[in-house]
Parts: C-alpha cells; structure tokens; sequence
C-alpha cells in the first residue's frame, strides 16, 4: 500500500558550542603602470592602490537561536587590484554572520576581536536584557529599535572603533557584578583536547545585545600603487632588467594578508526567570500558560531541545522567561543534555524550579518532589559552585492529579524557606499567583533561595 504519511520530523539538537575559522580578506595589489607621453619617456607614474581586504564580522541578531547555520570558515572577500590611471581597487566584501543573542567568545588564536561601532558594548550590562523573543500571537517583535549599525552588511573601515581594551573591562565588569560567582571558564569545561585548552582565551568579548557587531578578523590594507610610491617605471633597457624592475615593484606594492583567528563561540541565554526541572515536569507547558509563547509539548522527555523564551507581560514590566531544556541525575557529567543546559541557567536572575507533583506518587513512575528538588540543586552546584544560590521558587505543578494534594503539604513540611506555588499549567490554575511571585523575585521584593540543607529527603 503506499504510505500518504511521512516519518515525522525529528527536532535537531541545538548547537550551542561552535569552533569557528576567521580569516579577513586580503589586500589588492598595487598597480605599477605609468602614463607616458610622446614628451616624457619615462612617464608619470598612475598606478593605483589595492583595495582593503573585508572584514569578518559577526553580528548579533535575536532571529537566530544557535550556531547551526554557521559557515566553520568564514573567509571574507581580498579586495581588488589597483590599475592604471589611478584606479584604487575595490573595498573586499565583508563577511557578515549572525549569531545568537548571548553569543560568549573565546578565542583560540589570533587577535581579540574587535567592537564594530561602540554604541552596543558601552553599558554592557550581564543583566541586560537582550531583544525580546518573538511574540508567538502577533508575530512582532517588541525588543529595542534596530540599531544604526543593522542593516548594513557592509562595514566601512573608519566607522570601526578599536576597543579591545574595552572589551576586556566588559569581561570584568560582569564578573564583580553578578551576585553568583561568574561562568566558569570554556577551558574547564571542554574536554577535549589538553593543549588547546592551555592556550584558550576565555571570554574575550561577548555578544548580548541585537544589532551588536564584533571584527573578529580584519581585512589587510591594500598594496600601495606607483601612484603612491612615487616610483616612475624605470625605462626599459632590455628584458632582463624590465622583468626584475617589475617584480621588485610589484612587490613594494602588494597586498597584505588578512588576519586570522580561531575562535569558540559558545551560547549563554540571559533571561530573568529559568525554569528549571526533570524531563516532563512540566516547563514547557508552565512557559506557554504564564507567557504566550507556544512551547512544544509532550509526554516524553527532552520535548525541549532548546530553550524557549517566553515574555511575561505586566502592566510596567516585561520579564523573559527561558523554558530549558530538562535535567537529569548526572548532568554536571554531560548526561541528557547536560552542559547544554547548566550553561543557559548561568546568567539567569531568579530559577523557578518546577517539580511534578504526581511523580512517584501510588507506584507511578517517577522521583518524590522533594528528592527532584534535591537532585536539581546538585546538579546546578556540580557544574557550578554558587549556581543554585540566587533568588528562587518552587513550582509545584500537576496539583489537578488525584492524591497531589497530600504531596503538596509533604512538600511544604519538607522544604522550608523557599516559597510553593500550587499551580496546574495545564489548565491555568494558580498561574496568577505564581506571576506575582516571580516579579517579587525579579524585582528583590523578595530574595529567598533554595538550599540544600533545607531540603529534607528520607
Ligand atoms: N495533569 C497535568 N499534566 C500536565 C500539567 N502540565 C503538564 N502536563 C503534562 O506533562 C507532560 C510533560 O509536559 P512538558 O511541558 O512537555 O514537560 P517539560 O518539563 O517541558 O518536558 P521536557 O521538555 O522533557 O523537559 C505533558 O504530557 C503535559 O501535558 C498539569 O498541570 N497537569
């Protein structure tokens, strides 16, 4: 019979950690030509200059959720020869790729990269939040203006502003002050290969704001022409001495090499509000009941390949809220989804962790409330010392299934110091509630945390 129905599509996994080859276009030569007259033997040198080699620029854009339509070489275009009578040589294209909001940089080889205009990284705030994610109902999107520099794919040289200085502080700035202790380094978290690790440079600049534009490597200036060296084309004696002269010219003229560099680029979502909880507790349908966004559901774990943004919309305010990927036991170690998903709790204001009420519960499948709650503080410590330790809530979700009432209290018996929203996400009870709490949060109305020791499990 034949089969109407295809096999269904299987999500891809994000990729959020991309090794990236850079290479700025190299200069056009200069031209060595001169004019000569029936008067002047010899003539007036008219050889123009080379064209700049393009730069290669990275571009932060909020339509773009991962590395995955990233080019590994990005090699931008060498600019154009110069010619007789005067002819400067084209400017190289750059080459312009977009990456996503919370783009970290660490570089491999090569220089530091390089600001593209400076409106964006002048008060670089680790808090600050990035365009905010497409609304699923309108379809509009309600972050800031674009920026003067969006738009353009092409960068002119005199409107790039140095700061690598600047770049660095950036760095700095956002490690004194975040309250938790700052992201821990590339080089301890990847594994794979020893040496390199020794010569990465971790977070050298990092992309968090739309329209935000990095030089990560430079196009070469172009070879200067006879025009510019003042160096009339010696007359020809005889052919010997013409090839040699030519050559010694061409090469005072030549183009110069792009820079290079090699980096890691790697991704770090910056939201208010994390949900955090085990596979199928309910994020994603948490997400879709207190934002409109319109989350992928399902009842198998990893619905969530990627985080989802949500807003959560007030009369005043706005706050993101990032649905990641679910946690498992052992995820410090990279199991599930592992790094994936610790790295997007990093720079995260306040966790909001969801546990299913109905786990465990009368022989079902599944771990006690308060053990998940357990489990996911420890795994947020191993990955990271100090990354449970920031604002939080507990979401007691799935209060709608028979017997959750009775979990509910154990629950509140059990964690203390920390509050409980009873909420059922699936049909949106409790959610008003929940809302106002995680404002309090945000705002440092309220500042309780979750601690282990806080926790008590049999
Ligand atoms: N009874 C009940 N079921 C719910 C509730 N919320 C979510 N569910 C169900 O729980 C299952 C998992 O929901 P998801 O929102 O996909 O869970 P998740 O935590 O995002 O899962 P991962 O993407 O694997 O991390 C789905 O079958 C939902 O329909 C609720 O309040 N009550």
């Amino acid at each position: 019979m034949w089969k109407s129905k295809l096999a269904p599509v299987q999500e891809r996994r994000m990729i959020d950690k991309f090794r990236l080859y850079a290479k700025g276009g190299g200069g056009g030569n200069g031209c060595s030509s001169s004019r000569r007259s029936r008067h002047d033997r010899h003539g007036i040198p008219d050889g123009g200059n080379g064209g700049r080699g393009g730069d290669v620029i990275l571009e932060c854009s909020p339509t773009v959720w991962d590395f995955s339509g990233l080019q590994p070489h990005l090699i931008a275009q060498r600019g154009g020869h110069g010619s007789s009578k005067n002819k400067i040589g084209t400017r190289g294209a750059d080459k312009v790729a977009q990456v996503p909001i919370g783009t970290v940089i660490h570089l491999m080889k090569g220089e530091i990269p390089f600001v593209a205009e400076s409106h964006a990284s002048n008060e670089l705030d680790p808090w600050e939040l990035p365009g905010a994610p497409i609304d699923a109902e309108t379809g509009s999107d309600q972050s800031a203006p674009i920026g003067p520099n969006t738009g353009s794919s092409s960068c002119q040289p005199e409107r790039i502003v140095e700061e690598p200085a600047r770049m660095k502080e950036t760095t700095q700035v956002e490690s004194t002050d975040v309250p938790t202790r700052p992201p821990s380094s590339f080089s301890e978290i990847c594994t794979e290969d020893t040496e390199e690790q020794e010569q990465i440079q971790d977070n050298v600049a990092e992309l968090t704001v739309r329209g935000q534009r990095l030089v990560i490597a430079r196009g070469a200036e172009g070879g200067l022409g006879s025009v510019s060296l003042k160096v009339p084309k010696k007359p020809k004696t005889d052919w010997l001495d013409d090839q040699v002269s030519d050559n010694d010219q061409l090469n005072l003229g030549a183009g110069l090499l792009g820079s290079e560099a090699v980096l890691i680029l790697e991704l770090k979502s910056i939201a208010d509000v994390s949900l955090v909880g085990m596979p199928n507790a309910g994020k994603s349908t948490l997400l879709g009941a207190i934002s409109r966004a319109k989350p992928a559901v399902g009842h198998y774990a990893f619905t969530t390949l990627r985080p989802n943004l949500g807003n959560l919309n007030f009369d005043d305010l706005s706050l993101t809220v990032a649905d990641v990927p679910g946690l498992i036991k052992g995820a410090h170690e990279n199991r599930g989804l592992g790094h994936a998903f610790l790295r997007h709790i990093e720079r995260t204001k306040v966790l909001a962790y969801v546990v299913d009420l109905a786990a465990g519960l009368d022989g079902r499948k599944g771990t006690l409330p308060w053990e998940q709650l357990r489990d996911l503080v420890l795994e947020l410590e191993y990955h990271q010392e100090g990354l449970s330790d920031r604002p939080s809530l507990i979401v007691a979700n799935k209060i709608d299934e028979e017997g959750t009432e009775g979990v509910h209290e154990e629950l509140k018996r059990r964690v203390q110091d920390v509050p409980i929203y009873p909420v059922c996400a699936i049909l949106g009870e409790g959610i008003q509630e929940l809302k106002i709490g995680l404002r309090k949060l945000v705002n440092g109305e309220m500042t309780d945390r979750l601690w282990l020791d806080k926790i008590k499990v049999d």
